[in-house]
């Protein structure tokens, strides 16, 4: 996952040199990163990337693209489908198939139906650390003699076995390798070469692997080639059972005959592994250790990097540059507007960065660190296994709890992680969800410490989440469409690498800085401009006409203001107010929770129009606005009552 889609979405037409592709979480970004130079998101949990990664290696002079996960071509999820796409439309000179050694089962039917592909395929067998601490020993030179492509074991995290890769890549990208074929039972090999015979285009895939996919009703396919659907319909019916049964049968098959005598397991118990491995999946243990893992990312985000941290780094800023920069502006600028646009209560310097530096900046990074430790250990798909049963009930899998632990972050990425969702209904109450109700962790590490007690703390929480399962139940209930089925490997439990935890954090950090520091000292300018010109009374006054009604200060009109720019930006002026003493226990409360509710943020909002159309995404943000000032309003009214 990259935070932002702006990466690869037209990448159809463009031509890889070499592609590397497998099931999800088997170690592809990290060989992308060792052949190209280039960092890409590692994770340890299928679905990390879901866009198109590309980068070259120079000494070779070629392209290589990093693919989400699959698990098949007879794609299912959205990331399939893109990693189809490109497989199908490109013409690479050589196809890096990885496959996680210790489940080089699972991993063999992708790497067949890249065979049929006709292009050059290595198969990377990686991971074989683990493989072998498992009791596994593999003797590839076998399988490569069966396969007849080249095999290669590596450990892509420490480098061994990338030389050989390399080698191995420049060899076939100037030759085309002799193409072994599988053959299927005969009944299946019959039905598909009648679809094959439905083919009257020509294509450098080969028409088996084409009939294959027309006959697994691959919309793309049949499109393209305009294959004659009623005979495609009729072909489906004579076969009896459907082609993806028959297929897993097959493939089955096939890997058994294959991995016979090349694969060879050894009694051996790793004690300490397993038993952990055994407490996290079992709901009694799982659950605290869940609810230890959300209390660390508190920790972290919201006393380490919001308490702590902010408030060094705030008075450090406010005495270091604030003070200074505006006796120095008093005494040498003479115009007041010049003034204003650089210091005073707004300015570029003294409001836009500071919010940036001393404000959000500290509180990212602290939850970047901790999510990324999470996300190494393997323990997220855990949580995600625990949740499914409460997820289906507001019309989710299990499966959406990355892109919602991720809306912790940073609510942008999320959205565009949602893709990992099967369903297209999946991903809207997912969305929904995020655009609502989950803070990011700016917004998050704010209110975590201008909370002015653990009351307050319990209202709010109580108030957002009973909205966030508010919205999921009615989604789930009235929007159609079927209940997800889940499924999720479960990767193995790691320890995470502090060189990753680095550069994962140091990535998604740069991101921020691109996409975040531009704009909070854009939306200073634009206040100047707005404060010029009038129109900031003009908005802020309308904005402070629901905030009357909800009993705060005029002034929280502003801060709904910024919080539409970037909610972050709105909490941090909530964190001014606050702190100057402006608000009073209740109004604190109502705040934060309005906040938190208001509608997303620019930068999330116009991903959600890219992702689920614009119509949704304006939808998404009025009835945002209502919760918000509705919840605003109830809890007002019951805090009144109450205190
Ligand atoms: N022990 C061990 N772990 C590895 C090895 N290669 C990768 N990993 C770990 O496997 C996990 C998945 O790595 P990624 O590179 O994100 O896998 P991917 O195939 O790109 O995953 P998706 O993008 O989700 O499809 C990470 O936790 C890596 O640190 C290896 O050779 N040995
Ligand atoms: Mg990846």
């Amino acid at each position: 996952m990259h935070c932002h889609g702006t990466e690869s979405t037209q990448h159809t037409r463009s031509d890889y040199d070499v592609l590397l592709v497998g099931n999800p979480n088997v170690g592809k970004s990290v060989i992308f990163h060792k052949l190209t130079g280039r960092y890409a998101d590692v994770s340890n949990y299928p679905g990390t990337t879901v866009d198109i990664l590309t980068g070259k290696i120079k000494s070779l002079n070629l392209t290589v693209a990093d693919l989400p996960g699959m698990y098949s071509l007879f794609s299912i999820t959205e990331e399939e489908r893109v990693a189809k796409d490109i497989i199908l439309n490109s013409k690479p000179k050589v196809i890096v198939n990885v496959v996680d050694a210790k489940n080089i089962e699972r991993g063999l039917p992708l790497t067949l139906q890249l065979l049929e592909t006709s292009f050059n395929v290595i198969l990377v067998l990686n991971a074989v650390d683990e493989a072998e601490k498992a009791g596994m020993v593999i003797d590839e030179k076998k399988l490569e003699e069966r396969l007849g492509i080249p095999v290669i074991k590596t450990v892509a995290v420490k480098g061994k076995g990338i030389k050989e890769l390399l080698k191995k890549i420049e060899e076939l990208s100037k030759t085309r390798l002799e193409k072994r074929t599988f053959k299927f039972s005969p009944a299946l090999e019959g039905a598909i070469k009648e679809a094959e015979s439905l083919i009257t285009q020509e294509s450098t895939i080969s028409k088996k692997l084409l009939a294959i996919l027309a006959l697994s009703n691959d919309r793309d396919v049949i499109e393209k080639l305009s294959i004659d659907e009623e005979k495609l319909s009729e072909l489906r019916r004579k076969m009896g059972r459907s082609i993806a049964y028959l297929l897993a049968m097959e493939y089955q098959r096939l890997s058994e005959e294959l991995l016979k005598d090349a694969v060879v397991q050894i009694e051996k118990k790793r004690r300490i592994y397993d038993k952990i491995n055994e407490l996290s999946l079992n709901p009694v243990t799982a659950i605290p250790m869940s609810i230890a893992a959300l209390y660390f990312l508190y920790l972290f985000a919201g006393v380490i990097g919001a308490q702590i941290m902010v408030d060094a780094i705030e008075s450090w800023y406010e005495t270091i540059i604030n003070v200074p920069l505006n006796t120095w502006l008093e005494s040498s600028i003479p115009n007041y507007w010049i003034r204003e646009l650089i210091g005073g209560e707004y300015g570029v310097i003294t409001l836009g960065l500071r919010y940036a530096l001393a404000i959000i900046f500290p509180i990212v990074t602290m939850f970047f660190l901790a999510f990324s430790i999470l996300e190494d250990s393997g323990f997220l798909p855990r949580m995600a296994m625990l949740l499914d049963r409460l997820f289906k009930k507001i019309g989710l899998s299990g499966r959406a709890i990355i892109p919602m632990v991720l809306g912790l972050g940073c609510g942008t990425m999320a959205v565009i992680v949602t893709r990992v969702l099967e369903s297209r209904r999946e991903r809207i109450i997912a969305t929904l969800m995020l655009a609502v109700a989950i803070p990011c962790s700016a917004q998050l590490g704010i209110i975590l410490g201008i909370v002015p007690d653990s009351f307050a703390l319990a209202v709010w929480a109580f108030s957002v989440f009973t909205i966030l399962l508010a919205i999921g139940l009615l989604a789930g209930k009235y929007l159609p469409g079927e209940a997800p089925s889940f499924y999720m490997e479960i990767p193995p439990l790691r320890i995470p690498s502090l060189s990753n935890i680095v550069m994962k954090t140091v990535s998604r950090l740069e991101w921020y800085f691109k996409e975040v520091l531009p704009i909070f000292l854009l939306i200073s300018v634009a206040i100047w401009v707005g404060r010029i010109t009038t129109v900031f009374d003009l908005v802020v006054g309308l904005l402070g006409r629901p905030a009357e009604v909800l009993g705060l200060p005029p002034k929280m009109g502003e801060i709904f203001l910024y919080g539409f720019f970037r909610r972050d930006y709105g909490t941090a002026g909530l964190y001014d107010l606050v702190s100057g003493g402006l608000l009073d226990y209740n109004q604190t409360i109502v705040s934060m929770v309005v906040l938190t509710l208001f509608v997303p943020c620019i930068a999330q909002f116009s991903v959600i129009g890219k992702e689920r159309g614009w119509k949704f995404a304006v939808i998404t943000a009025l009835t945002a606005l209502t919760i918000a000032f509705t919840a605003g309003f109830i809890v007002r009214e019951v805090l009144e009552v109450l205190l």
